[in-house]
Order: C-alpha cells, then structure tokens, then sequence
C-alpha cells in the first residue's frame, strides 16, 4: 500500500475508496473555475480528500458542505477548514434532500472511481436537489456519459444521463497529477438537471432502457418483446438496435411500449 502524508496527517491510500490525491494547483483551480461555483451557493463536496478541490472552493465560498468516507481524511479536514461543515458519511448514504434544504446543491468532487456509476445514479435519482455537478472521474466512463448515437461507448450511461441532465465533456486530465498515480486517464464532466423530462417515472424509463440494450447486437424487437407490448409500435424502430436511437427517440418508445406483467 502506498503510503500519502500531507501535512500533519498520513495515511495508507486505499484503492477501494478511490484515493488518488490531486497534486497540481492548476487543475484544481481549473475544475473550481469551471464549476461556476459562487460566494451564495450551496456547494457539496464529495469526497475532499486533503482539501486539494476544498481550499480552492473555500476561495470563493467560505463555508459549504463535505461529505468523506475515510475517518482520518474527515479528521484532517475539520481541522484544517473549520468553517466547513464535514459529513464523515458515505456520499451514497447522505440525504441529498436534506442537505439541499431551500437551495438545490452545486454538487464538485474527484470522485472514487470504483462507485462512479453508484454517484451517478443517485444524482440522477436526486436530480431535483441539485443545480449542477462538476464531476472528475475515469475518462473513459465521461467518454460514455456524452457519447452520441451509433457511437460504441453510446449505451446505457450515455442515455440515462443525456435524458435528464444536460452533459458536457470538460477537459482531460493525465494520470500524472494524482499521487499515487493511477493506471488511467481522467476527464472532468459537468451535469445540469433538465428543468422538464417527457418522462417523470425515472425508475420505468430505467429498466426499460436497460431491457433495450440486454444485448447490444439484437434488434429492439428482440430485447424488448419478452418484457413489453410493443403493439403501438411500428416495425421499422423495432428492426433497429438500442445504439441508432437518439434521446427523443428513447423517449418516444417508451411512450409507446406497455410493460408486460
Ligand atoms: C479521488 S480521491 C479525491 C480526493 C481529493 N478531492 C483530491 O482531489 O485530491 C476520492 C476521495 O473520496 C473519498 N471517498 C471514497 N469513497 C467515498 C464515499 N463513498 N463517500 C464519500 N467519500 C468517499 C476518498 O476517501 C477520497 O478522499
């Protein structure tokens, strides 16, 4: 285990709770620049680490929210930033309602890689408490959070965040700025909530995407015809794959299909 100390605090970087620690001042400032993050807002850290992001928001916003796993990093923040409020919580486990209170949340973090997708989904879930999240994670999972249709990272991440939030590829960020260094490149994304959805049943509109793309290189007909009526329907979209459907198009199925029981 590769051991990080900083300042008056070591510890042994834990590959499950995702800790590769930012070293380079420039792409912190970059990431808070671009979050768009103001002195009024109501801002959630995920995951401070030691404070790499956390001292650059506190630049501009002097007290705000953080929520760390690991308890010797949420020591370390507290005594560092005291005007901070520090949640030594799991993200997955916080109430997002709660702490938006009044004012929806601007979400920012460097978050774990190995629960991305779980992040992710509870934003989505959550959609209504925040205003945007300015999120760095593996590169490869932003490359399939904005790619298009006939695309091959298009699938199930792609249309579940494009359908609800307005996504947008930020910048790249080299493996070599993390101590210690992982194995990948990463890549800082931003996701606004869509004001209105054509779907407000979220958790249908999930499984169905997901029963659409079961197997990629079957037809619509073929992945969805044990689980849906698709009499409404007409031949020519289910001769298709769930990869040629643009957003509107998955919401227009969806309007068309009845779940079977
Ligand atoms: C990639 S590091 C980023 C640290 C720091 N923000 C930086 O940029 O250097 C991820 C951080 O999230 C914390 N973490 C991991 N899993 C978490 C969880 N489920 N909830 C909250 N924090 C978590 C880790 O302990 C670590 O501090």
């Amino acid at each position: 285990m590769i051991k990080v100390e900083y300042k008056h605090t070591e510890i042994a970087a834990k590959k499950k709770l995702g800790q590769n620690f930012l070293t380079d001042r420039n792409i912190t400032r970059k990431i808070v620049a671009s979050s768009g993050a103001t002195a009024d807002d109501n801002i959630l850290e995920i995951g401070p680490g030691f404070g790499a992001l956390t001292r650059e928001i506190i630049a501009i916003c002097p007290t705000f929210t953080v929520v760390e796993k690991d308890p010797k990093l949420a020591a370390f923040i507290r005594s560092e930033y005291p005007g901070l409020k520090v949640l030594e919580a799991d993200f997955l486990d916080t109430d997002l309602e709660l702490l938006a209170g009044e004012k929806p949340l601007r979400v920012l973090g460097n978050i774990p890689y190995s629960i991305t997708s779980p992040i992710l989904f509870k934003l989505l879930e959550h959609r209504r408490s925040f205003i945007s999240a300015t999120l760095m994670m593996q590169h490869e999972v932003a490359m399939r959070i904005v790619a298009r249709p006939s695309t091959k990272d298009y699938g199930i991440l792609a249309v579940q965040m494009q359908a609800f939030c307005d996504v947008s590829y930020l910048f790249k960020v080299g493996r070599k700025v993390f101590r210690p260094q992982p194995g990948v490149d990463s890549a800082v994304i931003s996701m606004k909530p869509k004001q209105e959805s054509p779907v407000e049943e979220s958790e249908g509109f999930r499984r169905f995407v997901r029963t659409a793309f079961h197997q990629r290189r079957k037809t619509l007909l073929n992945n969805l015809k044990e689980s849906y009526n698709l009499d409404a329907v007409e031949s020519s979209t289910l001769k298709l794959r769930a990869e040629a459907l643009t957003i509107e198009e998955f919401f227009t199925l969806f309007g068309q299909l009845k779940p079977l029981d």
